[in-house]
């Protein structure tokens, strides 16, 4: 009863801070449970310990008395929205309070010093309003303090002596700020004092870690150069090994400032996208981050395919989902969007789900949900040599191979039947057979050709591939799973190397199919060598050079799970 109780009352304050605006948030109301249910809501126990509503359209004044009434609060974001006036000094109340963002409203008065006494207070971001006066010494007390960020207010006088022995980011660009950088602050980046009247005399030291986006051009030099000399999964394995990378402001000028490569690291910069970048989110999901959240988010590189750079980004919630920077898309935005809301109306449990998109002028991201297991590609080459690679056997492999052609039956009904993959691949396959990358090649450049192995001959420019090249591709994927062999110089037994459909296509003319099977399958006692062969007929049939004499996906759905009913 005292959980219920406890909740109710928050949820009680809730909603009586919602009363003061005049604007609808989703699933807000008496009858709905507040708990994962309302946007941008979340609970701990019984009780309510997030709060998250940027963007939203919040207007006016802090209502007092409301929402600082959640007295276990840890984070609270009501950043990029209309917000004005003065903070209400019961913020006080809010003693649990660790992240606390406001930035990207129109706040204004002095710096509101109830803030000092929220000693638990980690990130405390302000920037982007009208707040004005001097930066109040009392903040010393926020010994937790991790980053701090003032940029862009009309914060006057000189910067206290602030000791934070714990804080590793702070911005106060873009004030009225007169004076020296004092001692205590001078381990900082001298870019975080700029746009101020402050006489900057401190040496310029080069900060280790953790990394910057803007050092994202760095980190893509270095992949490219990877790519050029060393081998695509070494260059992964070797940027990955830079740790975690902040991703940070200079989303959008990325592409036109290679140079900032050397540009040391410190504050971030606010987005301000004058192009009208917005995050759009599909299945009317809580709207638990925006695009400042992932621009500020922990991310480290997964890899860098044909289509841009992928991201696994831990979200403040410690939520991941991961990101793709999408580079080289030749569609312009309405057809982007379009592509982007085809793809995310198709739902099933063999097709990854694209969470939200952004497109402006210098980015366009995808956002997925994250597949801790890795690919399929991992799970039959990957990380050999790094650690035992756990055994994949043959109900696995058929689990897979079942479930991705479910998968793309279902991509192949988008779009009124005409939805095309484009890019089916091992790496492009999760957990139980899930895909992912749907739908990117037609908005893309044209992949190139020769190096995949997954293309069907007939396609030239992979913007133009059709349903019968996606079930060319799933073929070889099929190969690929009974074989454990790389698509693309495949090692056969006498040390030959050649195309994988080629050398099967070989092999099965001189019957002797059975050295085609990974031993890591053929050595399970199961007998399971029949239910092979079948799939590499399957397998065969799918790779078939005419494409009018490929299976279409649904009949290979059949015919897959027709290996186990005849048993
Ligand atoms: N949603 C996801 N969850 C987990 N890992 C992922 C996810 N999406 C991609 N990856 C992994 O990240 C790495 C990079 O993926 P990315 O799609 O950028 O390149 P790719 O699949 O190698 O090539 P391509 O760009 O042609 O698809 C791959 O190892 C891929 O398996």
């Amino acid at each position: 009863l005292i959980f219920s109780e406890t909740l109710e009352n928050d949820k009680r304050v809730l909603l009586d801070f919602l009363s003061h605006f005049t604007l609808p948030l989703h699933r807000w109301n008496q009858s709905s449970p507040s708990c994962h249910h309302w946007t941008g809501v979340t609970c701990s126990g019984n009780r309510i310990v997030s709060v998250r509503l940027p963007a939203v359209g919040l207007n006016g004044l802090i209502p007092p008395f409301t929402i600082t009434r959640l007295s276990s609060l840890k984070t609270l974001s009501l950043r990029n929205n209309q917000l004005s006036g003065e903070l209400p000094s019961d913020f006080v109340n809010l003693k649990n309070l660790t992240h606390l963002y406001l930035q990207r409203n129109r706040l204004s008065g002095p710096f509101p010093a109830t803030l000092s006494e929220l000693k638990n207070l980690k990130v405390l971001d302000l920037s982007n309003n009208d707040f004005n006066g001097s930066i109040p010494n009392s903040l010393s007390r926020l010994t937790r303090l991790r980053v701090l960020n003032l940029a862009n207010n009309s914060f006057s006088g000189d910067i206290p002596d602030l000791h934070l022995p714990n804080l590793h980011q702070i911005d106060l660009s873009n004030n009225k700020l007169t004076g020296a950088v004092p001692k205590s602050l001078q381990r900082f980046n001298t870019s975080a004092f700029s746009g101020n009247n402050i006489i900057i005399t401190v040496k310029e030291k080069k900060r280790k870690t953790p990394l910057g986006l803007r050092q994202l051009p760095f980190l893509l030099i270095l992949s490219a150069a990877c790519v050029l000399g060393v081998s695509g999964l070494s260059c992964i394995i070797m940027i990955t090994c830079f740790g975690k990378t902040r991703i940070s402001g200079k989303f959008r000028k990325r592409d036109s400032s290679s140079s900032s490569s050397s540009t040391p690291p410190g504050n971030w910069t606010s987005r301000d996208d004058e192009e009208g970048g917005k995050i759009i989110f599909f299945g009317g999901k809580n709207h638990l981050f925006d695009i400042d959240d992932l621009l500020s988010s922990s991310a480290e590189v997964l890899g860098k395919g044909a289509f841009g750079t992928t991201y696994k980004v831990t979200m403040e919630d410690m939520s991941t989902v991961v990101v793709k920077r999408l580079k080289e898309v030749v569609a312009g935005r309405r057809e982007f969007e379009q592509q982007m809301e085809m793809i995310g109306m198709i739902r099933h449990e063999n097709v990854a789900e694209l969470k939200a998109y952004y497109y402006s002028k210098d980015d366009k991201l995808a956002v997925y949900s994250y597949y801790p297991q890795g690919s399929l590609f991992e799970l039959l080459h990957g990380k050999r040599g790094m650690y035992d690679r756990v055994a994949l056997d043959w109900e696995a492999r058929l689990r897979i191979a079942t479930g991705a052609a479910r998968g793309l039956v279902k991509i192949h009904e988008g779009n009124n039947g005409r939805c095309v993959h484009g890019n089916i691949k091992s790496s492009n396959i999760f957990l139980d057979g899930c895909i992912g990358d749907i739908g990117l090649t037609t908005i893309m450049r044209s992949l190139p050709h020769s190096t995949t192995g997954y293309h069907a001959p007939e396609i030239t420019d992979t913007r133009r591939s059709t349903q019968a090249s996606d079930v060319y591709s799933f073929g070889v994927v099929l190969l690929e799973i009974l074989t454990g062999k790389w698509p693309v110089n495949a090692e056969t037994k006498h040390g030959e190397k050649m195309d994988l459909v080629t050398w099967i296509r070989n092999v099965v003319a001189k019957e002797w199919t059975g050295e085609v099977f990974d031993m890591e399958i053929l050595s399970e006692s199961g007998g399971f060598e029949e239910e092979m062969v079948e799939m590499m007929q399957i397998g065969l049939a799918c790779v078939a050079v005419k494409q009018q004499e490929r299976p279409h996906i649904a009949h290979v759905v059949k015919m897959i799970q027709d290996i186990r009913s005849t048993d």
